[in-house]
């Protein structure tokens, strides 16, 4: 099957649940294009024997008549379109729903390779398109198809050899549609990939405008988006005259039409073998014909478009689900160990991760140290399985983590990382995000706990202000404050903190830190930081270094081996002036 067919096929599979609903508008439809077809045949029999036989009575008879299609004709118009309205929006919410909950589920991985700009295009330009073509085009192209249908019939009940004579324009009409077909969809998939790249540069440089402003490159972004436009233009004119051009020569194909009825027909009356009133008849229905088939054409390259829509769509849907093997299972017990067995890592290619073998055990307090880029988060990123090792494994009691499903394994694990998920509501929902069966109190209380205002502030009140888009009406240290007071919400068996104090002043981390290590809400603990300070809760240290384990054990240990972690900590443990140095 080509792959336009299976596209559509698949999008029907959106709309059966509807069957009996669409098969009800299919009725309406056909009822309301009879009504529409009954006048010109009123026409043949007024020109024909009213007019010839001057019968008055039948003449309003057949008036009367008129009259009630036209009124039938607006009823069945309108309850057609609410259905139909009530059809595509019901169809288009589950098309949504669905793409969210898919892309929601997919792994990190596909993330990291795609850009936010071609996920929010299909996600959501690409269903408005979609939502456009339903709530439009689909009704119109269905309601013109069964126009000319209605005519065709009528055209071979009046005049079925004047019929046939106009079918032989309709091949060349075809023809010329199947010729321009692949190319308007080339370039139509071409402009779709162009707008979904400038929407991922705008959404990037919209969401970084402090440093357009800082680095005063105005000038700088405004030619590169105007390049990026330029293109985007060249593209659309060249689709602008593929599709002119199919469109003027299956218009002018179709304006033979009543060329050919009038000189045919014209012939057959001359010769007596045709009444003027079919003739009249046969010309209104030829015109009419004109109209549905030269929308027809239109809509079908607008039904390009959408099938270019759903192809992007699909595709988002056909990417795997993480989780959606049924062979992974449900972790049950509570952990005992996490080990590392040989586990190596790399990013496109470049070696990250090399061999590591280590074993966390429960109820232990970890610190993970070493210079940017040695490789912690991406240790951290393969315990939440975000990454997955090329080589060895990470052991959960001896299972292997990636037959673990993701679900539960993340129902033992709280990860605070260095980005921040915050959303334009207050302090205490965005504190009690992932934790609904939190009390807002509850939110108060770990708002407190790390101190996110000062001691003598009216936390009550202050927790219910909107802290707007990502945060922006508060510090960064507050950021952070209330990220951690989002983790102490959550009493998982482990977890791992990765540079979370970063911009908090030191008294509110030790703070935060002992409430975190002594309140027994987390049984194993994995904290990353470049700070002395926060490594004082830790029972074992381990020390990375270009993505291996150099050396590990207690503070103590580490600095009278002079090692690694004494080069990496010297001018902090100098001002700490650490007895043991
Ligand atoms: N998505 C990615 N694609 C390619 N390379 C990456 C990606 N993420 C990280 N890296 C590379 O992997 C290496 C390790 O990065 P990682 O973030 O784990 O370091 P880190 O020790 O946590 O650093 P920091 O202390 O600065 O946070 C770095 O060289 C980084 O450039």
């Amino acid at each position: 099957m080509d792959s336009r067919k299976l596209i559509w096929k698949r999008f029907f599979v959106f709309l059966r649940p509807y069957m009996k609903y669409e098969a009800l508008l299919l009725l309406l439809m056909i009822l309301g294009n009879a009504a529409a077809l009954a006048s010109p045949y009123f026409l043949k029999i007024i020109i024909d024997h009213v007019l010839v036989e001057k019968q008055l009575q039948l003449l309003l008879g057949i008036l009367a008549v008129i009259l009630a299609t036209y009124i039938l004709r607006v009823l069945l118009g309108v309850a057609a379109e609410y259905l139909y309205s009530w059809i595509s929006n019901q169809v288009l919410n589950t098309l949504s729903l669905k793409l969210f909950n898919h892309v929601i589920r997919l792994p990190m991985s596909f993330f990291k390779e795609r850009s936010l700009g071609d996920l929010i295009h299909r996600m959501n330009n690409e269903v408005n398109n979609v939502r456009n073509a339903l709530t439009g085009t689909l009704i119109n192209f269905i309601n013109n198809g069964i126009t000319i249908i209605g005519l065709i019939v009528i055209m071979c009940v009046l005049e079925i050899r004047l019929f046939l004579a106009i079918c032989l324009i309709y091949p060349l009409l075809f023809i010329t549609i199947r010729r321009f077909h692949p190319q308007i969809k080339a370039i139509t998939s071409k402009i779709r990939t162009k707008e979904s790249e400038i929407l991922g540069h705008l959404t990037e440089r919209v969401s970084n405008i402090r440093f357009i402003k800082l680095f005063n490159t105005y000038l700088y972004e405004g030619g590169v988006l105007k390049d990026q436009f330029s293109f985007l233009v060249k593209l659309n004119m060249n689709g602008a005259l593929v599709r002119s051009t199919s469109k003027g020569i299956s218009i002018f194909l179709l304006a033979m039409v009543p060329l050919v009825t009038l000189g045919l027909g014209g012939w057959q009356v001359i010769k007596g073998a045709m009444t003027i009133g079919t003739l009249i008849a046969f010309l209104q229905y030829a015109n009419k014909l004109y109209e549905p088939f030269q929308n027809i054409v239109s809509l079908y390259a607008e039904l390009i478009n959408t099938s270019v829509s759903l192809s992007r769509i699909f595709e988002l849907l056909d990417h795997p689900l993480q989780f959606s093997d049924g062979s992974y299972v449900r972790l049950e017990e509570k952990i005992n160990s996490i080990t590392l067995n040989n586990v190596s890592f790399s990013h496109q290619d470049k070696a990250v991760i090399s061999n590591l073998d280590f074993t966390f055990e429960a109820g232990r307090h970890y610190a993970i140290v070493g210079a940017s880029g040695s490789g912690k988060s991406t240790i951290v990123d393969l315990l939440c399985k975000f990454n997955v090792p090329a080589t060895g494994n990470i052991l959960v009691n001896g299972r292997d983590l990636q037959s673990i499903d993701m679900e539960s394994w993340m129902q033992k694990l709280t990860v605070n990382s260095q980005g921040y998920f915050l959303f334009n509501d207050t302090i205490i929902e965005n504190i009690r995000y992932g934790q609904p069966a939190s009390t807002p109190q509850e939110a108060v209380e770990a708002a407190k706990a790390v101190r996110l205002f000062s001691d003598n502030a009216d936390y009550s009140t202050r927790t219910q202000s909107m802290i707007g888009d990502n945060g922006v009406k508060l510090s960064g240290g507050q950021k952070q404050k209330l990220s951690l007071g989002r983790t102490l919400l959550r009493k998982t068996e482990l977890l791992i903190i990765d540079e979370a104090t970063s911009e908090t002043d030191s008294k509110s981390e030790d703070a935060i830190y002992g409430h975190l290590f002594d309140s027994g809400a987390f049984h194993t603990i994995i904290i990353i930081s470049h700070r002395l300070s926060a490594l004082k809760h830790v029972q074992e240290i381990i020390v990375i270094d270009a993505g291996n384990i150099v050396e590990h054990g207690t503070m103590s240990d580490l600095i009278s081996r002079r090692g690694h972690f004494l080069r990496l900590f010297e001018s902090q443990l100098q001002l700490a002036g650490t007895a043991a140095f």
